[in-house]
């Protein structure tokens, strides 16, 4: 029997690379991947950005599709950047980031959430969101700089950043991780559902 096609959909080379080692092979579906820079959707609500992002996937592969929307939110400043911190980033690098608050009291208190979205890109545009939350430290930048804003997050119980411990040990903690194992757990309900 022909293995169910599952399309993750995103612009991100890490993204993608850390999904592939989380989800792993006995998932008993085919998941395709395609790289395509979704829109970045603003909104207050992670959860609506994650909804119009993955209608957005739906609309481009016209079948099953999941996308992911990640947030870093500091708690002094009310969870910014939260989904917009792809600009910050972009601009602050890691350590204007970990600068962003200085003048905060000392609270360098965060947290990172993931939100994979599952929409099965038939008549229903109903889509179907699993969180994963992975609290933490904003730091200065101390570790490779190969994955976004991964040198400034340390994750609580932790005396590395994600930068620092091994691709494994992030894994098998992280706000990705989180997510992805609701999701992979409600995967064969969802596409039997079709
Ligand atoms: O195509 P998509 O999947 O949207 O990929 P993206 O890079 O645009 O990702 P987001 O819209 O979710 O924006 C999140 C930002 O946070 C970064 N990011 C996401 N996951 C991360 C992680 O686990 N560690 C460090 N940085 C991460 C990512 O590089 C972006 O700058
Ligand atoms: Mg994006």
């Amino acid at each position: 029997m022909a293995l169910r096609r599952l399309t993750f959909v995103t612009g991100n080379a890490k993204k993608l690379e850390e999904f592939k080692s989380i989800i792993g092979a006995n998932h008993g579906f085919e998941i395709v991947s395609q790289s395509f820079d979704l829109p970045e959707f603003q909104g207050a609500d992670p959860d609506e950005i994650s909804v119009a992002k993955c209608r957005a996937a739906a609309e481009l592969v016209k079948g099953p599709v999941i996308c992911e929307d990640t947030c870093l939110c500091f708690n002094a400043m009310g969870g910014l950047p939260g989904p917009y911190v792809k600009w910050f980033l972009d601009k602050l690098k890691p350590a204007g980031l970990h600068a962003m608050l200085l003048g905060f009291g000392g609270d360098y208190s965060a947290y990172a959430l993931c939100t994979f979205a599952y929409c099965d890109g038939g008549t229903s545009d109903k889509v179907s969101l699993f969180h994963g939350r992975t609290e933490g430290t904003i730091v200065a930048p101390r570790g490779d700089n190969d994955f976004g804003w991964d040198p400034c997050f340390q994750p609580e119980g932790f005396h590395e950043t994600y930068a620092e411990m091994s691709k494994e040990t992030k894994n098998q903690i992280s706000h990705r991780y989180r997510a992805l194992v609701k999701l992979r757990e409600a995967l064969p309900s969802l596409l039997l559902a079709q």
